[in-house]
């Protein structure tokens, strides 16, 4: 079987601005911007950057909640025919979604609130096995256990549990229809630190237990360090870093990586970095995607006149693949 379960070339979304000023305009907000990478089967692949970098869009197009405005998304599921996404119809899609699954950032805005656990966890069965009735009450109760809940509370409704449990049916219901890849989308962000650590393990656990692999999207490096292989970091709709976990964690090659990494809380100050590098400054600037520059090069430390007017090639520094004019040199 294949190695790469998911392999995206290429990927561009654009949303039209529109409204106001922008009525008539045929500008684009570039959210995502010629993205390419692969997922291998049984990783955790994650992805992180500050808001507004493009991650939540690159996710809905994997899922093709969206349809990507150019490129490729190849996933290679049972058939072990490699099936393009962007180009499927919705009947090829709804097969898909069986094996694709998502599960969302904010559990109490994702699950109906009028809907008991049964349907919550179970209406995707109910659609794809037809099952009802008692096969449906075993069915999810034996997802309510995998996911450490009771399966007394099957005709709960969401507004009885804590925001850990409420993510606990969240990742119930994702895992429903024994999907191959799940895309995690913030899936602790809106959680307590303690109970993020609990979801995670987790999270973990059912990897192993169901031979999943995961697209992990987070804004937050800490968590991503906890459990991911392969980090691909966004900046303003692109990868500028792309890296197995250690050595993204231990050598950061992008300056943007590297003001990531001290924004993290580091509990021991011996295990600082030695040669601390300047933060880059500011915000993610609202003008959006420049493709005559590096996007980077107004927050740099060391950005050059290069950088300003030249977008950079992808180079590969050690095992990592990074968008940066001086990529190996800083
Ligand atoms: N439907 C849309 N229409 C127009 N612009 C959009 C749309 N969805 C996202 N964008 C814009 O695309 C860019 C990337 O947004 P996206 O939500 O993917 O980023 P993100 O990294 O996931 O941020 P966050 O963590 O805040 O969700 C932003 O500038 C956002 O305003």
């Amino acid at each position: 079987m294949s190695d790469k379960i998911l392999e995206v070339n290429g990927l561009s979304m654009h949303f039209p601005l529109s409204g106001g000023a922008f009525r008539k305009s045929t500008a684009v907000v570039r959210a995502v911007e010629n993205v390419s990478f692969a997922v291998h089967r049984g990783e955790t692949f994650g992805v992180v950057g500050e808001s507004g970098s493009g991650k939540t869009t690159l996710g809905r197009c994997i899922m093709r909640i969206l349809t990507p405005t150019a490129g490729t998304i190849q996933f290679t599921g049972k058939a072990q025919e490699p099936v393009e996404l962007v180009t499927s119809d919705d009947s090829l899609l709804r097969s898909i979604w069986r094996d694709i699954r998502m599960v969302f950032q904010d559990p109490q805005s994702s699950l109906n609130p009028r809907l008991p656990v049964i349907e919550i966890v179970g209406q995707c069965l109910r659609k794809s096995e037809k099952l009802s009735g008692k096969a449906l009450a075993d069915r999810v109760s034996m997802l309510l256990t995998n996911v450490g809940l009771r399966p007394e509370i099957l005709h709960r409704y969401p507004g009885a549990f804590s925001g850990g449990q409420r993510q606990r049916l969240g990742i119930a219901r994702a895992l429903a229809t024994n999907p191959q890849l799940v895309v995690a989308d913030e899936a602790v962000s809106a959680l307590d630190v303690s109970i993020q650590a609990q979801t995670l393990n987790l999270m973990q656990d059912l990897q192993e237990q169901f031979d999943l692999t995961y697209i992990f999207i987070a804004h937050d490096l800490a968590v991503v360090e906890h459990i991911c292989d392969r980090v691909a970091v966004m900046y303003l709709g692109q990868i500028v870093e792309l890296a197995e976990k250690d050595e993204l964690f231990n050598s950061p090659k992008h300056p943007y990586t590297r003001a990531l990494l001290q924004a993290v809380p580091v509990p021991d100050p011996r295990k600082r970095p030695a040669k601390r590098v300047r933060r880059g400054s500011g915000e993610i600037p609202s003008g959006g995607l420049r493709l005559d520059a590096c996007q980077f090069a107004p927050r740099c430390p060391h950005a050059q006149d290069i950088c300003r007017n030249s977008s950079p090639p992808e180079k590969q520094v050690g095992g990592a693949a990074v968008l940066c004019h001086f990529a190996g040199d800083i």
